[in-house]
C-alpha cells in the first residue's frame, strides 16, 4: 500500500485511461490530495461520468476531461498541443491506458492497435510534453507496464506491424517496450529534475480482459490472488508520490518496491533504439 502523505495542492497531473480500472483509482486518490487532474480519456461519456463521481466523492472540483484517442498519433499530437497551450505546468504524467486483445486490428497510421496504444502513444506523448515536465521539475513520469513483459521481446523489423510476425506475443512485447522506454528516458533526463518509473500494478480485476472469451474471464475472477483495481493503483501512487525515490529513476516497480525485469528489460542498446522508431 502506498503510505505517502504527499499533498498535491498547486500540482497538475495527467492520467491516461482513467475513466475505469486502475487509472480511475489513481485519479481518485490524487484528487483527495488536491491535485488538478487532467483525465486523458477517449470516451467523453465514460470520462465525464467518472469525473463527476470523483468530484462528488472528493469535493475536488479541479478535475478536467481532455479527449485523446491513444490509438491515433494525430489525436496524441493534438492533445499534447492543447496541454502545452493551456497548461502552465505538468508535475506528474501517468501513462496508464493500455489494451490487451488480438493484434489483427490496424490504426489509421497503419500501426497495430495494441502497439500503438500501449507503446507508441505514451512514447510520443511523453516526448511532446517533456519540456513542460522539465520546466515544472521536480516532475515524474510513470509508465504502467506488466510482469507480462518478461515473456516479451522487441523485433524492430516488424514493431509497427507485428501481425506479420507469427508467434508474437504483442501485449508482452509492448510492456517490454514500456520498461525499456522508461530506462532510456531516465538516462536522457538525468540531472534535469524528471524521474521516471515503470510499474507492474499486479494481476487486477479490471476491464483489461474484456476481449477474452467469457469463460476465461470467469475463471480469472475466481483466482484468489487477483487484486482489486484500487489495490492495483498502489504501486503507481507510490512511484508518483513517495519522497526520496528519485535515485531509482528508470527502475521497474512492483508492490511499492524496485523489482527485477527480464534480461531483455535491461538491454540499453535496444532501449536507445526505441527513439529511432516512429
Ligand atoms: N489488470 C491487470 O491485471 C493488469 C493491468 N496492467 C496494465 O494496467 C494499465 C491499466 O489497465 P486496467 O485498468 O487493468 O484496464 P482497463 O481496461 O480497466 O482500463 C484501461 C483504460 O485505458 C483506456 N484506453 C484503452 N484504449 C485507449 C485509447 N485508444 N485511447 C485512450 N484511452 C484508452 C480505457 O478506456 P475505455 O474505457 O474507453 O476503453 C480505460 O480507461 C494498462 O496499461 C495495463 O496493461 C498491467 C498488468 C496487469
Ligand atoms: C488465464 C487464466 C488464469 C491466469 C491469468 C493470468 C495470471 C493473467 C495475468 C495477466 C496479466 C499479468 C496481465 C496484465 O499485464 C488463471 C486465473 C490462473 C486461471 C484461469 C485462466
Amino acid at each position: 500500500v502506498c503510505t505517502s502523505k504527499t499533498d498535491l495542492t498547486g500540482k497538475t497531473v495527467i492520467i491516461t485511461g482513467c475513466n475505469t480500472g486502475i487509472g480511475y483509482y489513481v485519479a481518485l486518490d490524487l484528487a483527495f490530495r488536491n491535485a488538478r487532474i487532467i483525465m486523458a480519456c477517449r470516451n467523453a461519456e465514460k470520462a465525464n461520468a467518472a469525473k463527476e463521481k470523483i468530484i462528488a466523492e472528493t469535493g475536488n472540483k479541479q478535475i478536467v476531461f481532455q479527449q485523446v484517442n491513444l490509438s491515433s498519433l494525430q489525436s496524441v499530437r493534438q492533445f499534447a498541443e492543447r496541454i502545452i497551450k493551456e497548461e502552465s505546468r505538468l508535475d506528474i504524467l501517468i501513462n496508464n491506458a493500455g489494451i490487451m486483445h488480438s493484434n489483427s486490428l490496424l490504426t489509421e497510421d497503419g500501426l497495430t492497435t495494441i502497439y500503438a496504444t500501449n507503446h507508441f502513444a505514451p512514447f510520443l506523448l511523453t516526448n511532446l510534453l517533456l519540456d513542460l515536465l522539465q520546466s515544472s521539475a521536480p516532475s515524474r513520469v510513470i509508465n504502467v507496464s506488466s510482469h507480462g513483459h518478461k515473456i516479451g521481446s522487441i523485433r524492430f523489423e516488424n514493431m509497427k506491424c507485428p501481425m506479420l510476425d507469427d508467434g508474437n506475443r504483442t501485449y508482452a512485447n509492448t510492456k517490454l517496450a514500456n520498461v525499456l522506454f522508461t530506462r532510456e528516458l531516465a538516462r536522457r533526463t538525468e540531472g534535469k529534475g524528471v524521474s521516471t518509473f515503470s510499474v507492474h500494478p499486479g494481476f487486477c480485476d479490471t476491464e483489461l480482459f474484456r476481449f477474452m472469451p467469457s469463460l476465461v474471464q470467469a475463471l480469472m475472477t475466481r483466482y484468489p490472488l487477483m487484486k482489486t483495481a484500487k489495490e492495483g493503483a498502489q504501486t503507481i501512487l507510490h512511484c508518483a508520490l513517495s519522497e526520496g525515490i528519485e535515485s531509482t529513476s528508470g527502475e521497474y516497480y512492483s508492490d511499492c518496491k524496485v523489482s527485477s525485469t527480464s534480461a531483455k528489460g535491461r538491454d540499453m542498446a535496444v532501449a536507445k533504439k526505441l527513439w529511432e522508431v516512429l
